[in-house]
C-alpha cells in the first residue's frame, strides 16, 4: 500500500541532485505529487521539497536515502506526510491567537495534535479547557523563570511534542530552552519586523505614526525578536488610530501570520536558510 511522504533538503548546489533524487524514487516506485526547490545564489545552496508516495515504510527509504544524502552533504529530513505533529502552545494574557489555532484544530484544518497549553497566567483556562485540553499555568517571575523554563522542557518531553508555538506568550524565554528548541519554537510578534521589536510595539508604532502595521511568525532565538522569519501580514491604519485601536487591527494579522506559520512548518514547507526561511508555499 502506497504512503505519503515529504523529503525536504539543503545541500551544495551541483549537477546530478535532482538525478540522485529521481533514482531513489525510481528505486522505490515513488511517484511525485509536488516538488519544489530553490537554488541560493549567496550561499550557492539548493533547497528542496519533494512530497512523493510510495509503497514501503519510512524506516526502509530513510535507510536507502542516507548513502545519496551523504554523499551530496545533504541536510536532511525525510516524514511520514500523515504524521499528526504534537503541538504546546504557550500564551499570557492575549487570546485571540490560542483561540484562532484551537479553532482552526476543531474544524480540521489543522491537522495537529494539541495535548496541553501553558501560560504564566490562569485567564484563559476556560477557553482551553472548554476544547477538552489540558492547561498548565506555570507562572513566572525573577525567582521563578528558572524552574518554568525547566518545567516547560518536562512537559515538551513528557507530552513528546514536536513544535513550541508562543502565541501571543509575553516572557522572553532563556537561552538553553531556545537552544533547546531551535527550530521547533515559533512566535508571533505584533509588528512588521525589524521594526518595533521587544514590548509594546504597537505604543511604539502609534509614536512613530506608521500608516502600517502588522504582524510576524518567526522562529524563537535567543536574541528576541530576532529569529527567522517565516511569514508577515500587514494592515493599513491611520492618524486616528489609538494605540488600542492598532491592536484591535493588529489582531486579525497576527492569528493569519501565525496559523499559516504553523501550518506550514508542519506541511514540511520550511527550510531554514541561515537567519532566512526557504518557504515552499
Ligand atoms: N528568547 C525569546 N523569547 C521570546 C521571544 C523571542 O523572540 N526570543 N519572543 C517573545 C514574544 N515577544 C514579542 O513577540 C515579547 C515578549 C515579552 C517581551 C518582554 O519585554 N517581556 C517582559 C515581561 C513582560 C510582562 O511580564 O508582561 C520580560 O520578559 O522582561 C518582549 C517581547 C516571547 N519570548
Amino acid at each position: 500500500m502506497s504512503e505519503e511522504y515529504v523529503l525536504t533538503f539543503a545541500c551544495p548546489d551541483r549537477a546530478g541532485v535532482v538525478h540522485a533524487i529521481s533514482g531513489f524514487l525510481l528505486r522505490h516506485g515513488g511517484n511525485i505529487l509536488q516538488s519544489q526547490q530553490h537554488g541560493d545564489a549567496a550561499s550557492n545552496r539548493l533547497f528542496m521539497r519533494v512530497h512523493f508516495s510510495a509503497p514501503g515504510d519510512l524506516a526502509e527509504l530513510r535507510a536507502d536515502f542516507a548513502p545519496t544524502a551523504e554523499s551530496l552533504l545533504m541536510q536532511w529530513r525525510l516524514a511520514d506526510a500523515a504524521a499528526r505533529p504534537r503541538l504546546l502552545i504557550m500564551v499570557s494574557k492575549y487570546g485571540h491567537c490560542l483561540n484562532d489555532l484551537l479553532f482552526r484544530r476543531r474544524i480540521g484544518e489543522l491537522p495537529a495534535d494539541i495535548p496541553l497549553v501553558v501560560s504564566n497566567h490562569p485567564d484563559l483556562a476556560d477557553l482551553v479547557t472548554s476544547h477538552g485540553i489540558r492547561f498548565e499555568h506555570v507562572p513566572v517571575t525573577p525567582d521563578t523563570k528558572q524552574d518554568a523554563e525547566d518545567r516547560l522542557l518536562a512537559l515538551v518531553e513528557e507530552h513528546r511534542i514536536d513544535l513550541v508555538v508562543l502565541a501571543r506568550y509575553m516572557q522572553i524565554l532563556g537561552d538553553d530552552v531556545c537552544k533547546q528548541l531551535d527550530g521547533r519554537a515559533i512566535n508571533i510578534h505584533h509588528s512588521f519586523l525589524p521594526s518595533f521589536k521587544g514590548a509594546g510595539p504597537y505604543r511604539q508604532a502609534h509614536v512613530r505614526g506608521v500608516k502600517l502595521i502588522g504582524a510576524t511568525a518567526h522562529y524563537v532565538t535567543a536574541d528576541l525578536d530576532e529569529g527567522p522569519i517565516i511569514e508577515q501580514e500587514v494592515v493599513r491604519v491611520d492618524h486616528t488610530f489609538c494605540p488600542d485601536r492598532l491592536a484591535a487591527a493588529g489582531r486579525d494579522v497576527e492569528c493569519l501570520a501565525l496559523a499559516r506559520a504553523v501550518q506550514w512548518h508542519i506541511q514540511h514547507r520550511l527550510l531554514l536558510n541561515g537567519n532566512r526561511v526557504v518557504v515552499f508555499r
